[in-house]
């Protein structure tokens, strides 16, 4: 019998690997953007520059296939945006904080196609302190993907928030329930 294509493709399960109730650790090792481990993420390698403390970089080269296509021969805006957030958030390790994504905003400004060699940059851009002139919790970045002639054709800025690793265990937990 053939294929009804008609219908949407509800065949997609989440892989064995990922049941269970995995350590944070394993839950990163899962990471849509990074982990080596999801079989259905991006697999994003990243490069950070830290020579300029006040300008870290994280630098990624990838490409992308129709698995993730939006507009026809582009990838869909909605992983354009996990990219950016993904570029971002690979900062905030060498900055020695674990923080999360509070807000951020993108400029679209080309489609992004795919099969062709790309280049994803995130750059730290400021931690205001607090009132008291101790470091704060809000981390700015921004983000770009760029052609490899340095054509930007999407640009995002974001504000993480450090976040306590216990806090962050524990509501992973509550999620669980
Ligand atoms: C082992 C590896 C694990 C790795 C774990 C990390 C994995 C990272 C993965 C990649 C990144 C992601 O996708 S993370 C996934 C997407 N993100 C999330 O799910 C986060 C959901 N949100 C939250 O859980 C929460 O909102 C937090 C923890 C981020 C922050 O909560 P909070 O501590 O209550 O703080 P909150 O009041 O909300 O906001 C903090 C401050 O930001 C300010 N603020 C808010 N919006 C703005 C704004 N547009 N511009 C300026 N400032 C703003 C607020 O006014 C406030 O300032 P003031 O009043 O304090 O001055």
């Amino acid at each position: 019998m053939s294929k009804d294509t008609t219908l949407p493709d509800n065949a997609r399960h989440t892989p064995i690997s990922m049941d269970g109730n995995p350590t944070i650790d394993e839950r990163a090792n899962h990471c849509f953007g990074c982990g080596p481990a999801n079989p259905q993420g991006l697999h994003l390698h990243f490069t950070t520059d830290t020579s300029n403390p006040q300008a870290i970089t994280a630098t990624c080269h990838f490409q992308l296939d129709r698995m993730h296509e939006g507009p026809p021969g582009h990838i869909h805006g909605g992983i354009v945006a996990a990219l950016l957030d993904e570029a971002m958030s690979k900062l905030n390790r060498p900055l020695n904080v674990l923080a999360m994504t509070r807000h951020m905003e993108i400029d679209y400004l080309r489609p992004v196609p795919l099969y062709k060699p790309l280049v994803l940059i995130g750059r730290h851009l400021s931690r205001p302190a607090k009132a008291d002139g101790t470091p704060g919790r809000k981390f700015f970045h921004q983000g770009e993907i760029q052609l490899p002639d340095g054509t930007v054709l999407a640009r995002s800025k974001g504000l993480f928030i450090a976040i306590d690793e216990k806090l962050l265990a524990a509501g992973l937990a509550q999620t669980e329930t």
